[in-house]
């Protein structure tokens, strides 16, 4: 049987995080594995606190599981420190694992707080260049074109300290505005693209949070050396349901499944997308708030 390891959040209401991820992985027909990155108090009202697990209990937690079971597919979702980014940095480039798909979740809709800039500085420059695909939705996709930009920026700034002038901060500060303000006008295709150019993995932008008759997402893959790559647009109709928690992660673990069962990724995604349609069509209702989409709508072996 395929091997999917889910390296996330708990989400004890259990639409979310691991216990979601769970549920798709054996909605697919895979075998599901899980290492929890900190515990959250939450239910489909919202989020309301989150603690980590130690770095060195994570590092244990993966590495025990990793030296027995090898994953055909890993699946990573809510991570909280630099830290814990560190260790499973570490342990992909040990165990040389591949399909590595990176569900870069940084807020909840409502709540507080995940991953914080530092972590997301982070994510970008040491996880995603290792992954076969990220994530992101479009309020992600937008908040990490802007941390490129402004790391870049900054890098920048350092290297022009000793001479600079009052007039120099003026202009760096107003050309970050302007940065800040084109990230923020960029269409799903050109983020994809930007994110995907500058760090060396496949993007798909997903589409809940835009406008639209239709949810679509769209996926940026380099298509040579040169990177300068192709869009793929994955499209279906937008389903009105109040039972919408845990799509992001229901869709990166289908992606996982799909993949561990040996789909190239185009094929993976497009079942990924059917996963989650159905799993909203099913318009569950669990819950008083944002119910779980119905992890158990598809499944398929
Ligand atoms: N109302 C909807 N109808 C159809 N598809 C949807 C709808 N909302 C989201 N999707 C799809 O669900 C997947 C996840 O997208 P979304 O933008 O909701 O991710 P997310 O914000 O990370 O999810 P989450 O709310 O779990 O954090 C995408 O494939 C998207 O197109
Ligand atoms: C633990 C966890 N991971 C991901 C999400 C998705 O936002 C959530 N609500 N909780």
């Amino acid at each position: 049987m395929p091997t999917v390891l889910s390296i996330a959040g708990s989400d004890p209401s259990g639409g979310a995080g691991i216990q979601g991820d769970i549920k798709t992985i054996f909605a697919e027909g895979c075998y599901g594995m899980g290492a929890v990155t900190g515990l959250t108090v939450q239910n489909t009202l919202g989020v309301y606190d989150v603690m980590p697990v130690p770095t060195d209990f994570l590092y244990r937690q993966i590495d025990e599981t990793l030296s027995d079971i090898r994953p055909d597919a890993i699946k990573i979702g809510m991570i909280v420190s630099t830290e814990q980014i560190d260790v499973i940095v570490g342990l992909i480039k040990r165990y040389g694992l591949e399909n590595v798909i990176v569900d870069p979740v940084i807020a909840p809709t409502s709540g507080v707080e995940f991953a914080n800039d530092e972590v997301m500085k982070c994510m970008i420059e040491k996880l995603f260049p290792l992954s076969t695909l990220v994530t992101p939705n479009l309020p992600e996709a937008k908040r990490i074109c802007e941390i490129i930009e402004n790391f870049n920026l900054q890098v920048e700034g350092k290297w022009q300290m000793q001479s600079q002038t009052q007039s120099q901060v003026q202009t760096q500060s107003q050309s970050q505005t302007q940065i800040k303000r084109k990230a923020a006008n960029l269409s799903m295709p050109e983020l994809a693209c930007f994110i995907g150019q500058n760090c060396g993995c496949s993007v798909l932008i997903k589409g809940g949070h835009a406008e639209g008759d239709d949810a679509t997402d769209y996926l940026w893959t380099a298509s040579d050396d040169d990177r300068i790559g192709c869009i793929t647009e994955f499209k279906d109709e937008r389903v009105e349901t109040t039972s919408s928690h845990g799509t992001g992660c229901a869709l990166s673990s289908s992606i996982a499944a799909n993949m561990a069962k040996g789909h190239m990724l185009e094929a993976a995604i497009y079942r990924g997308k059917e996963y989650v349609t159905t799993a909203l069509k099913s318009d569950m209702r669990i819950g008083t708030g944002n119910g779980s989409v119905n992890h158990g709508a598809l499944a398929r072996q």
